[in-house]
């Protein structure tokens, strides 16, 4: 079964995560919270890789691209500015009967992806039928159901795009009740009201009898990029084009978080904002676009499981966005954005600071406020599509069957384990040595427990790509056994040769070579 047909692929993702220590359940002793995660030993190493991974691409591989901290408080203007406290909203709707929380664009939009699914039927059954011969694009505009369910969306669209826009929740509510849309987890169609909900989260700063005032969690890392931009910019004597990275919490409540850490109410941004000339954003668009999917598809995952999906409903400070979707085991969603911002945050920032956030161009002798195109990538869904086509059901030639991470190999959390074949006769101590010389250059485990082959497969679990073994042979020749994850061939090599062998396995170099 292909890997995605399977409808229980991410819930054994989600118990291996935690069975091997990757990804926990937040607060689990007490029953957990919904949608939050923590990550264990071996996720909290995979995450730091991919970040690095990230940065290095973006950061120490652009002479033009620096990277800062900023922090998740900011000033509470800052959110009047964007947009987020007026604009960052999703419409929600509730089940009267079973008392469940919805999206109401979701819901619409899950209606339409049910009546999309029935033309892709027909398409299929006929390209099946007619082979070689067949032409989507003629029979997509001459069959009849096809047609008339094409029609059907159309409508449907034009309508829901128009009542969001215009904020016309009504028609909305109305929308949902005349296409008939059921509770998808009680089949009820007892609906409230359609109303708005803000995602971002409020605390107070100081305490209430100092007259504390409200900020907010930040919903994005973009905007302590902005508000120092000209921070950056004079001290770093940086000129346009050039760009600003950064990767840092952000928290949005979201109505309906699910789907693992796919979408979670607390998750980590990896952004960049590259700074520009008004006028030559939308070529700098199409650069960036090309330049993070060949960085996703660096990563070895398959280049199928990606594409591009342009938007055609733009948010209020883009002239061109995109996602780069990654085929989860949901399907495709969602893993990066990258827009076109223009000038908005800037100039923005500029109307409610009073600060002058403008550029001095040389060469035009004039000043501007620079325009921004923004690739933005969560690293938790990144870390999902890293795991979830890691993750691997094997049956062997002798019929046993093992599970393995085919990670890829630089981002693994364990490089390698030094295993002595037995505890006694002086091995211990050989492996000792040969960890101890690897562990200043890679994370590396000993482990000494149970039967070779059982230290084997919690290797292969855990996605550790390399196991050393030290035998009798090993006091004798100075060689050891290396043995390879993904093909779990064996061969023998000079115990002083692991280390090169394995620092050159795990060498981001060629990874960022291709890029
Ligand atoms: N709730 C979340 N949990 C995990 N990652 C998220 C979440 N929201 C956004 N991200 C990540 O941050 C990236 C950039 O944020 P952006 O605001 O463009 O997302 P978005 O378009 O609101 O996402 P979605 O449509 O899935 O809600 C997304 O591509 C995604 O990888």
């Amino acid at each position: 079964m292909a890997k995605n047909e399977d409808p229980n692929e991410l819930k054994k993702i989600v118990s291996h995560a935690k069975e091997y220590g990757y990804v926990f359940p937040s607060s689990e002793i007490y029953d957990g919270l919904s949608a939050t995660y923590d990550y264990g030993q071996y996720g909290a190493e995979l995450k730091q890789n991919i970040r690095q991974y990230w940065w290095k691409a973006m950061v120490q591989m652009n002479e033009n691209i620096v990277g800062i901290d900023a922090s998740i408080f900011m000033h509470p203007t800052t959110w009047k500015a964007s947009g987020h406290v007026d604009a960052f909203n999703d419409p929600m709707i509730d089940n009267k009967d079973s008392k469940k929380r919805y999206r109401a664009d979701v819901l619409i939009e899950e209606h339409v992806a049910k009546i999309d699914a029935k033309i892709n039927k027909e398409i299929e059954k006929a390209a099946g039928k007619f082979g070689d011969s067949f032409d989507e694009a003629q029979f997509r505009a001459t069959n009849p159901r096809v047609l008339q369910n094409q029609e059907k969306i159309d409508a449907i669209n034009a309508r829901f795009k128009e009542d969001i826009e215009k904020e016309n929740f009504e028609d909305l509510k109305l929308l949902i009740e005349e296409l008939e849309i059921s509770d998808p987890v009680s089949g009820s169609k007892n609906w409230t009201e359609v109303r708005q909900f803000n995602l971002m989260f409020s605390t107070e700063l100081g305490s209430l009898a100092d007259g504390a005032s409200k900020i907010y969690l930040r919903p994005e890392t973009a905007q302590g990029i902005f508000v120092n931009y000209l921070n950056v910019q004079k001290t770093g004597r940086m000129k346009l084009p050039f760009g600003i990275a950064q990767t840092g919490k952000a928290f949005r409540n979201e109505i309906i978080a699910r789907q693992f850490i796919f979408r979670m109410r607390e998750f980590e941004q990896m952004e960049m904002q590259f700074f520009i000339k008004p006028g030559t954003e939308l070529e700098w668009y199409e650069i960036w676009k090309n330049k993070r999917m060949n960085w996703h598809k660096s990563l070895g995952l398959g280049e199928e499981n990606y594409r591009f999906h342009d938007h055609l409903n733009l948010a209020h400070y883009a002239n061109a966005a995109c996602d780069i979707e990654f085929n989860f085991p949901m399907g495709f969603k969602e893993l990066e954005g990258i827009h076109s911002r223009t000038d908005f945050d800037l100039k923005a920032h500029e109307e409610y600071s009073g600060k002058k956030l403008q550029y001095f161009d040389n060469e035009m002798e004039q000043s501007y406020v620079p325009y921004v195109v923004e690739t933005s990538v969560g690293l938790d869904r990144l870390f999902l599509a890293i795991l979830a086509t890691a993750y691997t059901e094997e049956t062997l030639e002798d019929g046993s069957e093992r599970t393995v991470l085919k990670l890829p190999v630089q981002l693994a959390p364990v490089k390698a384990a030094v295993l002595p074949l037995i505890n006694k006769d002086g091995l211990p101590e050989k492996a000792r040595e040969i960890m101890d010389d690897l562990k200043f250059s890679v994370n590396v485990q000993y482990d000494g427990k149970d039967a070779i082959g059982r230290r084997y497969r919690r290797q292969d679990a855990i996605g550790t790509p390399f196991c050393i073994t030290v035998d009798h042979q090993t006091l004798e020749d100075g060689t050891v056994t290396i043995r390879e994850r993904d093909s779990m061939e064996q061969r023998r090599v000079a115990a002083s040769e692991v280390s090169s062998i394995i620092e050159k396995a795990v060498d981001l170099k060629p990874l960022l070579k291709q890029l």
